[in-house]
């Protein structure tokens, strides 16, 4: 590695992105250094991150360096130029897995302590968490959010159109919310003045009066909006028990939930839903299994796990379980429920894909039914209620005629739910929780009852007025857009106060709408043909980001994502999606990767254009100009991976992007050095075609051995995922 900054980094990551990595990043290494640009990787995986915290236990050739911490400093100068691949956001059943493989190839790092019990365990336990959950993409993500679809994707998409189940109006599938006392209806917020601003802790003052400090150390700066909520435990419980008995006959029961982001509330909230969901199993087993080591938070596929063998507890789960209502599956197949592991299902891709499909999920029995989707919060609840109610009064989407939803979203600087992890807690008993500034004032308070969870959130000032100006940008460009806000919210209601000052100064007419309106708004806006700009905090952001692009383009993987970093460096984030275990599964299965690297392909070109303008290199205005045209005849040729053993795949795909770059290339008159490089290249891939896919081809079909998941044997991946000698030979 070199002390220089390299022109850019690509992200090492997880599953399909990284195999899809090995094949896709030597073409973009060697065309990058045809025009003297530096590309260099940087690991962010899983496994890259466990070892990253145990230097003193590893061997000297085991240890690696702590990437993640050094993106995370980069990304705050203007020298950053990252693409950056969906990586695993970790539940604690795969941050095991991962500890287990890594464990059986001789890292001896220690195992996860489920329930830490002395100092050390505690310590382990604590570096563990820095790498659970969503660890990467808030340290990466030092500015705002922009995603749209890239002009030449969308007309595709239309052209194209993907399929897409039907909507009757007389369809069951709905979503559940809790009637009051979540973190919508509790939630205070306040924007700190000059006088308040400085350090801060949370206090939890116990119904005995026994005071603890949950939270030391924490510092606002004036103009940061300061929010504290809490979803109360019992409420919850009631609402799950309610909604589990008014299920109707052939109807699904399904809970989304963001437990890789919201890493600390979310797994608690699955949890209540597994224990009540088998609440008549813990009435009789529940002394049993927790001394086995369970607790509800890890999920059915946990307790499956540590009961396996006993015959009595077997039968008794299968009997409580064959009482309740069906469960929507992940994988009826093999039997995982949707309670089995809290991030198998992920509400930003969850839901979207229950709408595309119809407003219908999967059974124990593999067939589709409606489903009732429970989201149990009400903050963001409503843009899917919305959404289903739309789709039944109109029918589905159609794709060939709408037009693209983009987003502006505010997420720098870990911005509103996403960065309040290290301040949510689940109360140990019932008490009062403040946040104390060190000026003496309560900027909130909270009554609170045992395993209520309690969390504060801020926005900062300066990306909030970036997020604005970004917004009005994107309003100028496309025409029709609004700020996704609800003025009877506490926090969107300290936003406003931001919004409309500067929409007023800018003289521009831009909608505020709360979200369940602007959801309404924005389908029937796009269903005319008209774009519109979601302008939207974080977590909407992600929603957003899913939802109407899995439903125009058939996946969010499409998706140009771009970070523009607050002090002048760019993120290139790849499609808006996450990494993709399923496809992982077939590769291993059949050596058929249908990952699309499109999104890196938008991405790759962004990069190169911003270190053309950054650093004046005209070369990479001319390669990133090729990529633009090779993406566009790699859509129109149809080129993109497809779903079955014998189609094109992600490496097929691969030959054709390098194959049209280089006669992109080889074609432009505006560098004649780069025009006399690739001329010959193009015309060897040209010559080179029946066999370098035949190559590609050779094992498809056959099972894959990577050896490993999460850490897999380089050497072996690469050879999967880059099978034509001819093809590597001419890359070079
Ligand atoms: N930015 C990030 O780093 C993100 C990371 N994640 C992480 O990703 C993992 C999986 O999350 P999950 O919620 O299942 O969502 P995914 O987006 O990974 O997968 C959902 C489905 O979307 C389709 N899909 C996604 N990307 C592509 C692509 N490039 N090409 C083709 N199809 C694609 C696939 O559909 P099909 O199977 O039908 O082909 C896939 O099964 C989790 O560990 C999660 O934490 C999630 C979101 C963002
Ligand atoms: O970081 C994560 O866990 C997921 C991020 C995500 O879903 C998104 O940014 O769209
Ligand atoms: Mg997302």
């Amino acid at each position: 590695m070199s002390n220089k900054t390299p022109d850019i980094i690509y992200t090492i990551v997880d599953e399909a992105p990284e195999l899809a990595r090995h094949s896709l990043l030597p073409i973009i290494s060697s065309f990058a250094s045809a025009a003297d640009i530096s590309v260099e990787t940087r690991d962010i995986s899983l496994a890259g991150r466990i070892l990253a915290l145990f230097p003193d236990l590893l061997t000297e050739d085991q240890r690696v360096n702590d990437d993640l911490a050094e993106l995370g400093r980069l990304v705050k100068t203007p020298d950053a130029n990252v693409i950056k691949l969906p990586n695993v956001s970790a539940s604690v059943p795969q941050l095991t897995d991962a500890i287990a493989e890594l464990q059986s190839k001789g890292f001896a790092i220690p195992d996860y302590p489920q329930s830490p019990a002395t100092d050390a365990e505690k310590a382990i336990r604590a570096k563990y968490d820095t790498v659970k959950g969503s660890a990467v993409n808030p340290v990466l993500r030092e500015g705002n959010s922009d995603r749209r679809s890239a002009k030449a994707v969308k007309e595709y998409a239309k052209a194209n159109p993907h399929r897409m189940g039907d909507w009757t109006a007389d369809s069951k599938t709905h979503v559940a919310s809790m009637s009051g006392n979540d973190f919508f209806a509790n939630e205070k917020s306040a924007t700190i003045t000059a006088a308040q601003a400085g350090g801060a802790k949370i206090v939890f003052t116990a119904a005995d009066g026994t005071k603890s400090v949950l939270k030391d150390g924490l510092s606002y700066d004036e103009g940061t909006v300061v929010d504290a909520t809490f979803l109360s435990a019992a409420a919850l419980r009631s609402f799950i028990k309610d909604e589990i008995a008014s299920m109707e006959d052939g109807v699904l029961f399904s809970v989304h939930l963001k437990a890789t982001m919201m890493k600390v509330s979310d797994p608690i909230i699955f949890g209540h839903f597994v224990s009540v969901f088998i609440e008549d199993f813990l009435a009789k087993h529940g002394d049993t299994v927790k001394a086995l080591g369970f607790n509800p938070n890890a999920g059915l596929g946990d307790l499956e796990e540590r009961i396996k063998g006993n015959a009595e507890l077997e039968a008794d789960l299968k009997a409580a379980l064959a009482g309740k209502p069906d469960m929507y599956m992940v994988n009826s197949d093999k039997g995982i429920t949707n309670l089995h592991v809290s991030s198998d299902v992920i509400i930003d891709a969850s839901m979207p894909a229950v709408i595309k499909a119809g407003g219908i999920g999967w059974g124990p029995d593999g067939k589709a039914a409606d489903t009732k989707c429970c989201i149990p919060d009400n903050c963001y609840a409503g843009i899917y209620d919305e959404t289903i109610n739309y789709f039944k009064e109109n029918g589905k989407l159609d794709v060939t005629s709408c037009g693209a939803v983009s987003n502006v979203g505010l997420m720098a600087q870990k911005a509103e739910e996403y960065g309040s992890h290290p301040t949510t807690f689940e109360l140990p008993s019932a008490g009062t929780v403040e946040i104390v500034l060190d000026n003496g004032d309560v900027l909130h308070s909270h009554t609170v009852e045992a395993g209520d969870i309690w969390r504060s959130a801020t926005a900062k000032k300066a990306p909030i007025l970036d997020w604005i100006k970004t917004g009005i940008e994107r309003f100028d460009a496309v025409g029709t857009a609004a700020f996704w806000l609800d003025a009877n919210r506490a926090h969107d209601a300290e936003l406003i106060k931001y919004v409309e000052p500067a929409l007023k100064a800018a003289g521009k007419d831009i909608p505020i709408m709360a979200p369940r309106e602007a959801t309404r708004f924005s389908w029937v806006e796009m269903a005319k043909g008209k774009d519109v700009v979601t302008i939207s905090g974080n977590v909407l952001r992600d929603y957003l980001t899913d939802l109407f692009p899995i439903l125009e383009l058939g996946t969010s993987a499409k998706m140009l994502s771009i970070v523009k970093l607050m002090n002048g460096g760019g993120l290139f984030e790849t499609g808006a999606g996450g990494s993709a275990p399923k496809h992982v599964e077939q590769l291993v299965e059949e050596n058929h990767l249908r990952w699309d690297s499109l999104g890196e392909f938008c991405a790759l070109g962004e990069s190169f254009n911003f270190l053309a303008d950054s650093k004046g290199k005209t070369k990479a205005a001319v390669l990133g100009q090729a990529v633009e045209d090779a993406t566009v005849k790699l859509l129109l040729n149809a080129k993109s991976p497809e779903r079955k053993v014998g189609q094109n795949d992600n490496r097929s795909s691969h030959y054709w992007f390098a194959r049209y770059w280089a006669e992109s290339l080889a074609t432009q008159d505006t560098d004649a050095a780069l025009k006399a490089h690739f001329a010959p290249v193009a015309e060897k891939l040209s010559a080179n075609e029946a066999t370098i896919l035949a190559e590609l081809k050779a094992d498809e079909g056959k099972p894959a051995d990577m050896d490993g998941y999460y850490k897999s044997d380089a050497a072996k991946t690469s050879a999967i995922m880059r099978p034509s000698a001819t093809l590597n030979s001419i890359i070079g």
